[in-house]
């Protein structure tokens, strides 16, 4: 398994770009850790796949350099590059066996029958077709082959990495879920550096250590599930992770406050100045209380979605939404504050730190 490193990567699809407009990836300056599971997280056109086909030696980058282990492989094609990659559409051989099938990336790199025997069962196993070993793949559901795609990306230990481009689309949602805890499992037992594309934060939170969060060709946050949610790094982290996601208003800072129209709140510390670009509060439903106390509130609507309610205020002309328990009472006048510990301040659509923030509070 290999350290990967990203090392200044830029990549444009056009053949002259000019602005940065032009570019697909824009920057990405980051190394995922040998045995890392990632997962890369982002709406369409992010340039998750972009990213992925770089790696994987699809797609050769504008600029920057790739590196396994410190060695430079930007120039390698794919075959030299020693890596597993699952598709989101099966690919199979349907005229061999299940078991052929699974067979073959070993057998192709002269792996003994013996050892082969061991790998394919265990993965057989863990994709849950023993049964079907001696079957041919021709006439299985696309279900199944994605199955066997899964396995065969599973079956061989010395890659470098294993590369998944949305690999469960057209997996049934139990299967899933079955599916994505065995990945985690398998990662777990054998270490393998992973890097798995979704679209789907369930997905991205189940499966990875560290998820990437891409935004219009830039890595914007990377962290573990908790770090997303805590302390997103830029608005659209705390918009696309989470649901509903974080509620995000203008406001003015002086020292250890907020002014938020015509009302104030404390923060948890003084932000860092100075501070380029609209200025912005960002608090998370879940931190979000609705009582006696605060600022005066309209309730537009209260949904209930059975051990929690998701409620729809207006606070200072804006849309705040809150989570309250199933037992949470909305009083007559209702009032709204954010505890504390989860208001975060923006700068330019970028989180400020606080000054003496502890370390992890910083990162
Ligand atoms: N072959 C191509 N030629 C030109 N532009 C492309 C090509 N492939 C992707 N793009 C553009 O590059 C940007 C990033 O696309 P990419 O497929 O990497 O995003 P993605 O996050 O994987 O999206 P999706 O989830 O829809 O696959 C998009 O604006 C897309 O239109």
């Amino acid at each position: 398994m290999a350290r990967i490193e990203l090392d200044h990567i830029r990549h444009s699809y056009l053949a002259h770009p000019a602005r940065d407009d032009d570019y697909a990836l824009k920057e990405v300056h980051h190394v995922f850790k040998d045995g890392g599971a990632y997962a890369l997280l982002g709406p369409s056109g992010c340039g998750k796949t972009t990213l992925l086909n770089i790696i994987s030696g699809l797609l050769h980058a504008s600029e920057g350099r790739l590196l396994f282990d410190g060695e430079d492989v930007s120039h390698y094609p794919t075959e030299a590059r020693n890596i597993a990659q699952v598709f989101q559409f099966p690919v199979v051989y349907d005229t061999m066996t299940v078991y052929d099938n699974l067979a073959f990336p070993l057998r192709n790199r002269g792996v003994g029958e013996a050892e082969v025997e061991r790998k394919v069962r265990e993965t057989l196993d863990m994709i849950d077709l023993n049964d079907w070993a001696d079957r041919k793949a021709q006439g299985m559901t696309a279900d199944q082959k994605q199955k066997i795609s899964l396995g065969r990306g599973l079956v061989r230990s010395d890659v470098n990495a294993i590369l998944f481009d949305e690999p469960l689309t057209v997996i049934d949602p139990h299967m899933k879920w079955v599916l994505r805890s065995q990945l985690k499992l398998l990662h777990k037992r054998f270490g393998h550096t992973m890097v798995y594309v979704t679209h789907d934060q369930t997905e991205a939170l189940t499966f990875a250590d560290s998820v990437v969060v891409m935004y219009e060709g830039e890595i914007v946050q990377i962290g573990t599930p908790a770090d997303l949610f805590n302390r997103p790094r830029h608005t659209f982290v705390g918009y696309f992770i989470g649901s509903p996601g974080m509620n995000v208003m203008p406001v003015s800072v002086a020292g250890r406050q907020a002014r938020f129209g015509e009302e104030t709140i404390e923060l948890p510390g003084t932000p860092k100045t100075p501070m380029g670009g609209a200025i912005e509060l960002g608090v998370r439903p879940e931190f979000v209380r609705i009582g006696h106390r605060g600022m005066p509130a309209t309730i537009h609507k209260v949904e209930d979605i059975g051990r929690q309610k998701i409620v729809r205020a207006v606070v200072n002309g804006h849309a705040v939404a809150a989570v309250l328990g199933e037992d949470g009472e909305i009083p007559a006048e209702p009032r709204v504050s954010f505890a504390p510990e989860g208001i975060n301040i923006y700068a330019g659509s970028w989180r400020v730190d606080y000054e003496n923030a502890s370390e992890g509070e910083a990162a």
